[in-house]
């Protein structure tokens, strides 16, 4: 007999066909997100589950006797909780490397969005404004090529980020992360910088740390009110990370120029938040991978995660906290 697997979005069909060569399946087709009352109905029998989105905590996991594991579609596994999965020997896997790319173009569409002013002046355009030279004091931006910029995370894709920034744009890189990389700052003659005087000396401010419980609301107040007046903040980590009421404040008091996001504490972002009416502030709805291809990619490596998990093999990436399930 096939193991039983639920797939909780839509997929491409080629990976779909992957999943059924091994696996019997069900899917959740809908753009919409499966509600938890009909997820946790589908996999109370099943022996694995592809998601991107939705905790997996105690509470999933308790209806879930035969679960064996949960492979994610995408790198960030911040939904899933591996204390709960490591009690239940249930493992998680996720899929890095194969975006790493994608979302470092994504993070210089939203730097030059928001130093050019990018959004502004195509509005500016469109809604057929444009009846006089724009002026200093009206949408003019700011350089990125020879600026500093500060990434906070040198993980996979904080490095593809510091080559763009160090070979293409001729920028000055700082980077704070948990260990030093003397090969990267060989190679792109990048600094290692301790937080504060990265905040202090950037330009542009990127968040790309992971969010975990010693990364929540690590840009909050007092990290804001450090950096530059002129400095821009880019987020395309996770919007937990960053102290949203902070950013918000920094940004209506001229703390900061601007910002460029990719993702917002609460998502889909909500209706009344700030950060939609502020003209300095570029919004994106967390597509930092959302290439065909990628997505593609993303997609079959999970699949194959999916099915090395249920049929027992080993997954390709486990995600670190429950390596030791197996060993
Ligand atoms: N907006 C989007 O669509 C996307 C967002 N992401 C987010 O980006 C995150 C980073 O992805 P990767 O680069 O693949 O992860 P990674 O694990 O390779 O890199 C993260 C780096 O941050 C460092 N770090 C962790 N905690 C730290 C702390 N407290 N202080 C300083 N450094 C710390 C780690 O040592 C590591 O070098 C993901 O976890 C995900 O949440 C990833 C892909 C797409
Ligand atoms: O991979 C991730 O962590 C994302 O946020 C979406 O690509």
């Amino acid at each position: 007999m096939k193991p039983k697997v639920f797939i909780a979005k839509p997929i491409p069909k080629e990976v779909e066909e992957y999943i059924a060569q091994y696996c019997e399946y069900k899917i959740w087709n809908k753009e919409e997100s499966i509600p938890i009352e009909r997820l946790l109905k589908e996999a109370a029998d099943i022996d694995g589950l592809m998601t991107s989105q939705g905790a997996i905590n105690m509470e999933f996991l308790k209806n879930t006797p035969r679960l064996k594991i949960v492979s994610k579609i995408g790198v960030g596994y911040d939904n899933l909780d591996t204390d709960a999965m490591k009690a239940c020997g249930v493992l998680g896997t996720h899929t890095p490397y194969v975006l790493d790319e994608t979302v470092a173009d994504l993070v210089f569409g939203l730097i030059l969005s928001a130093a050019r002013r990018i959004p502004e002046l195509h509005n500016f355009v469109k809604d057929q404004k444009w009846d006089k030279s724009i002026s200093e004091s009206f949408l003019y931006g700011q350089d990125v090529h020879h600026a500093t910029i500060g990434i906070i995370g040198m993980g996979r894709i904080g490095e593809k980020i510091a080559r763009r920034a160090a070979l293409g744009f001729e920028m000055k890189v700082l980077y704070n992360s948990t260990t030093r990389k003397p090969a990267l700052e060989e190679k792109y003659g990048i600094h290692y910088s301790e937080i504060n005087p990265l905040l202090e000396e950037s330009d542009f401010v990127l968040m790309m740390l992971p969010l975990n419980e010693s990364t929540y609301h690590f840009m909050g107040e007092e990290q804001f009110n450090r950096m530059k007046s002129s400095a821009i903040f880019i987020n395309c980590a996770r919007g937990q990370v960053v102290d949203e009421k902070a950013l918000i404040h920094a940004l209506k008091e001229g703390k900061i120029y601007g910002a460029g996001l990719d993702v917002y504490e609460a998502e889909p972002v909500e209706k009344d938040n700030p950060l939609l009416e502020m003209a300095n502030v570029v919004t994106l709805p967390h597509i930092g991978s959302a290439t065909e291809k990628t997505r593609f990619d993303m997609a079959m490596i999970a699949a194959k995660n999916l099915v090395a998990g249920v049929t027992g093999q080993v997954p390709e990436h486990v995600v670190p906290e429950l390596q030791d399930l197996i060993k």
